[in-house]
């Protein structure tokens, strides 16, 4: 939990507004350079052109200008051979002789050495030399463990790898989503759109005008597109938790059910799917159809507003929404504010 608090530092208010140029910079990059967007009609591989832009952004912004320079390389392929080795298979049984576990192994290696050459470089820079800008890897190197003692540079990386997988395997899943309701709902994206040109303006070009973090906040049906597509394309379909002592589990419906209790050995594992209430006609009208505008009228969960800190900032206690896309208790997502200001500006532009 103290490594969640010092990841955090990254992903505060603050930290986002300062993205925000960094995002649109490398949005207007990517927008002008990649094949994929070159001209007003044609065909794109949608997954494959978000996994790209998502990784370009993401290394930018949170890992710092010599990681993503790097992605311009050799770092693509490695990251490719890491993400191959992101399957089941390779979850429940890393030490198979697969090709992919070989692959992804090699990668964290080869990984791992580039960011310890990043830290040492960093180190290495004379007194007075001015700093590279305030990202992760410089706040991981001056952070200090309870106890006083700093983050050994082999624990920064994984920490790093640890980010660069939790923030692109998810974001990029629903950029494309995004994508693909928007394909199939002209009538919805042309209403994003007006809402753009309403909140943001024209520039004298007729181009829409550069964004700021407040008027994120102000493009309501942007973030309600953003929201009904996590309900039907949550990313992370399933959580799993060891079972570590004896647990009791009493169920709130026991008319419904058989057993009322549920005694879970040690020996057990237990998944939770958030994703079958976020589809369940309990809680949502029609819930298999893509509507954004449902959430006008859907009613607030009441899980009162009772907080708790788990040592990384103030969180709400309450589990028992339907919708829970980025989980809920300590391991908590924290990467659900990045996750906005990194879809608005993809979203404005490529509408
Ligand atoms: C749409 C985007 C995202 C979704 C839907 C999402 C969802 C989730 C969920 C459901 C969990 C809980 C996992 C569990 O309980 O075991 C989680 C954890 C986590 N997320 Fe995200 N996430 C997203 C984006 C991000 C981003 C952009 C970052 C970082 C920049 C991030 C960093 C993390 C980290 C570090 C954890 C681990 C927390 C822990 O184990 O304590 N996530 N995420």
């Amino acid at each position: 939990m103290e490594q969640k608090k010092f990841l955090k530092f990254c992903l505060t208010t603050e930290a986002l507004q300062s993205y925000l140029p960094l995002f649109e910079g490398n949005l207007y990059d990517f927008l002008s350079h990649s094949p994929a967007f070159q001209g007003f009609e044609g065909s794109i591989c949608v997954t494959k052109v978000m996994a790209e832009l998502t990784i370009f952004m993401a290394s930018r912004t949170l890992q710092g200008k010599e990681v993503r320079q790097k992605f311009d390389s050799t770092f693509a392929e490695l990251y490719h051979d890491l993400d191959m080795g992101f399957t089941p298979v390779n979850f429940m049984m890393p030490w198979l002789p697969l090709l992919e576990n070989r692959r992804r192994d090699h990668a964290q290696r080869m990984l791992a050495n580039t960011y310890i050459e990043i830290i040492k470089a960093r180190r290495n820079l004379k007194k007075g030399q001015p700093l590279t800008e305030n990202d992760m890897i410089w706040h991981l190197m001056s952070c200090r463990y309870k106890n006083g003692n700093p983050i050994p540079d082999q624990q920064i990386v994984h920490m790093m790898i640890a980010l660069l997988m939790a923030g692109q395997h998810s974001s990029s899943s629903v950029a494309s989503w995004i994508m693909l309701r928007l394909a199939s709902r002209p009538d919805i994206a042309e209403e994003l759109y007006q809402e753009q040109v309403r909140v943001l303006g024209l520039s004298d070009k007729r181009q829409m005008k550069r964004l700021t973090y407040e008027e994120i906040g102000l493009l309501n049906l942007n973030s309600l597109v953003v929201k009904e597509t996590l309900r039907l394309h949550a990313p992370i379909h399933s959580i799993v938790r060891a079972v570590k002592s004896p647990l009791t589990i009493q169920t709130n419906k026991p008319s419904e059910l058989e057993s009322r209790v549920y005694n879970i050995p040690t020996s057990h594992v237990l998944l939770s799917a958030p994703g079958v209430t976020a589809q369940s006609s309990e809680h949502f009208a029609n819930p298999s159809s893509w509507d954004p505008h449902r959430w006008e009228a859907q009613p607030a969960v009441k899980d009162g507003n009772e907080k708790v800190d788990y040592v990384y900032g103030l969180v709400t206690k309450g589990v028992s929404s339907p919708y829970l896309p980025f989980g809920a208790g300590r391991h908590r997502c924290i990467g659900e504010q990045y996750h906005s200001p990194d879809g608005a500006p993809v979203q404005a532009e490529t509408d």
